[in-house]
């Protein structure tokens, strides 16, 4: 049974990697793959993963069908046996169920990659419809980590390495990216509902404020 599945994490836990190599494993064995992304960091029409590779992908923009797009597609005699979404959280609600119906009415595989929440922990609307749709929600495997070693399940947007909590849900960027420039950072719950980021918790443990627990103790 073809089936809408729905493959879910924080930033960099290794999303675009795992749909490149679905890709890469299909395509190897002669299946034709549609691929899909919408506003990725290495530009228009790639589909990108920090370990380098890349690919052609078509881009989803708002108005975008992906049901007419298929249906166009095959009724033109192109191939398609699976199909790819990366950065689904992106989609509007009214484009998963159109990837919804490629499963149902096309028989395709449809593979979608996504964050869940924003970065003030809100579900994205695309990500949303796909949690009410998908046949399956797969967790990425590999754990991003919080700075303090815990898994990280939450995205936080920093400005000077501190996190923000106002700004529009949508502005594509990067973790790692230098202090002054809007980025992101993975934290666990713990440290993202702290607003600790690696920057702030570093700044506090090198305050003069910050006594020694020793010293707090016997104060
Ligand atoms: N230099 C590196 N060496 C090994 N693995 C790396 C390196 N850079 C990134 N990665 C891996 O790539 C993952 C990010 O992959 P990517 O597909 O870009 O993530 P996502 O699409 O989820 O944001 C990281 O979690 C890490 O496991
Ligand atoms: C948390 C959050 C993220 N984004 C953007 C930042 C990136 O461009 C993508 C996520 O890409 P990745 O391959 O999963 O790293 O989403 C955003 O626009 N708003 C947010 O709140």
């Amino acid at each position: 049974m073809p089936e809408l599945v729905f493959f879910s994490g924080t930033m960099d836990c290794g999303k675009s990697t795992l749909a490149l190599q679905i890709e890469h494993n299909r395509s190897t064995r002669g299946l034709k793959g549609m691929i899909f992304t919408r506003d990725d960091r290495a530009g228009e029409g790639k589909l990108s993963s920090r370990l380098g590779l890349v690919t052609d992908a078509i881009e989803a923009a708002d108005d975008f069908d992906f049901y007419a797009h298929l249906v166009d597609h095959l009724s033109q005699g192109g191939r398609a046996d699976y199909v790819i979404a990366d950065e689904a959280q992106f989609l509007a609600p009214g484009q998963i169920d159109q990837l919804a119906r490629v499963v149902d009415d096309l028989g395709l595989d449809v593979f979608a990659f996504g964050i869940t929440t924003d970065f003030r922990s809100k579900l994205f609307p695309g990500s949303q419809r796909l949690v009410e749709l998908a046949d399956r929600v797969e967790v990425l495997q590999v754990e991003a980590l919080c700075w303090c070693g815990a898994r990280a399940t939450h995205n936080a947007r920093t400005i000077g390495g501190a996190m923000v909590v106002e700004g529009a849900q949508v502005v594509v960027g990067d973790v790692n990216h230098a202090a002054d420039e809007v980025g992101y950072e993975v934290l666990c719950r713990r440290h993202h509902r702290r607003r600790m980021t690696a920057a702030s918790s570093h700044a506090g443990a090198l305050s003069p404020d910050v006594l020694p627990v020793d010293a707090a103790t016997r104060a």
